[in-house]
């Protein structure tokens, strides 16, 4: 196995001492961003783990952050190397996005400025979006052109279409943006007020934008109760609840985190990261999950501005799930973040120009 030392480029070898007996995979290439930072610290595990692609499926970790961040980043391939993961193929730490990317089947775009208390995460729109294009560019000329780019540096629906619009040869279906951290704190918090495990609440539906607009909806939510099926707002019979403590709990979720933590959700932003690639790439069987994806009009929202759909995943391609009743209480939070993307996207073309 080979890892490369950030400032010097020279290669060591670590002896995993792990036998294995059947044929792997060719291991694919795997781009973080970020890779010094918070988020990174707990996805890098997750991904050089098999916990993603699969425990078949090696991996060629490829790490990009900024120039004063080798230093640091030299600390995170020590651990990867100490770890003795042996799936994990290689690790090529970088400040160059060229090198980053080049190649690379899936990118986790992490790296971005995250807000601190009392911020909206609009307010980093100007601080990261620049960021977002140059990614776009680079992933344009050097990514295979059937990469799976999941942006989580945020504003994340506005920075994932800057990126698409900056990488024209990539389809514009191959860049999404991460709702499934807060698709996962609904299905937390429905779980917890119906007082079953997690795993038994399903279909809970994150619309929008990730911002304290997006509206999350448990009204398709299936829960398992007893070992049968039952509609989420039959079983918890409080519309009151669903339609507004719910709602505002997991608006506010990463907020209060942040109050909480004086630093941004790390773990379980990780965490939601690799729920989100690893259902990309594996499938979802007929679970709904949550994806900011190109909006092609569906259910009335506007077009070309990254909006969160329930989709669901086969042969690695999503595909939103339609048919769903909007109800009058629905269609004007769908509206609302919206409207919200529409003028996040022109603050951010406007940025793109200088
Ligand atoms: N979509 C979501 O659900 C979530 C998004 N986030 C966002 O993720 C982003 C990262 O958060 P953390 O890891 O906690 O922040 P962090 O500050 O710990 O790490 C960010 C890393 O990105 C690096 N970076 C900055 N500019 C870069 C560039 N041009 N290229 C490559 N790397 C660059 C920094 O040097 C730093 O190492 C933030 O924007 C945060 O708001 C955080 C949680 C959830
Ligand atoms: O709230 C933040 O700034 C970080 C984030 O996106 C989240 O935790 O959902």
């Amino acid at each position: 196995m080979s890892f490369l030392c950030c400032g010097t480029g020279e290669k060591f070898n670590v002896d995993t001492t792990v036998v294995v007996k059947h044929e792997m995979a060719a291991p694919i290439k795997v781009v973080v961003t970020g890779a010094a930072g918070q988020i990174a610290y707990s996805l890098l595990y997750q991904v050089a783990s098999g916990a993603v692609f699969g425990p078949e499926q090696p991996v060629y970790l490829h790490l990009l952050d900024i120039a004063p961040m080798m230093g640091v980043l030299e600390g995170v391939v020590m651990e990867l190397a100490d770890c003795a993961l042996p799936l994990l193929a290689g690790v090529l730490p970088t400040a160059n996005p060229e090198e980053a990317f080049k190649d690379v089947s899936a990118a986790f775009l992490v790296g971005a400025m995250p807000r601190r208390e009392g911020m909206e995460r609009k307010d980093l729109l100007s601080a990261n979006v620049r960021i977002f294009k140059e990614q776009g560019q680079a992933l344009d000329k050097v990514a295979r052109k059937d990469v799976k780019i999941l942006v989580v540096g945020n504003p994340a629906n506005t920075n994932a279409l800057i990126c698409s619009k900056y990488a024209p040869s990539i389809p514009k279906e191959n860049f999404t943006a991460m709702t499934r951290l807060d698709q996962n704190r609904a299905q937390s918090q429905l779980a917890a007020k119906l007082g079953v495990p997690v795993k038994d609440v399903k279909n809970v539906i994150i619309w929008g934008n990730h911002s304290s607009t997006q509206f999350p909806d448990a009204s398709n939510a299936i829960v398992t109760i007893g070992g049968a099926e039952k509609s989420v707002p039959k079983a918890i019979n409080d519309d009151e609840f669903l339609k507004t403590t719910f709602v505002s709990t997991v608006q506010k979720r990463g907020a209060a985190v942040i109050a909480a933590r004086k630093m941004s959700s790390a773990l379980s932003a990780a965490k939601a990261a690799s729920d989100h690639m690893r259902d990309w790439f594996l499938g979802t069987g007929d679970r709904w999950v949550s994806m900011g994806v190109v909006s092609d009009g569906s259910y009335g929202t506007p077009r070309d501005v990254v909006y969160s759909f329930p989709v669901t995943v086969s042969n690695g391609k999503w595909k939103i799930v339609q048919g769903l009743t909007i109800s009058d209480f629905a269609r004007e939070k769908l509206d609302l973040t919206g409207k919200e993307l529409v003028e996040e996207k022109q603050d951010a073309l406007d940025v793109c120009k200088d």
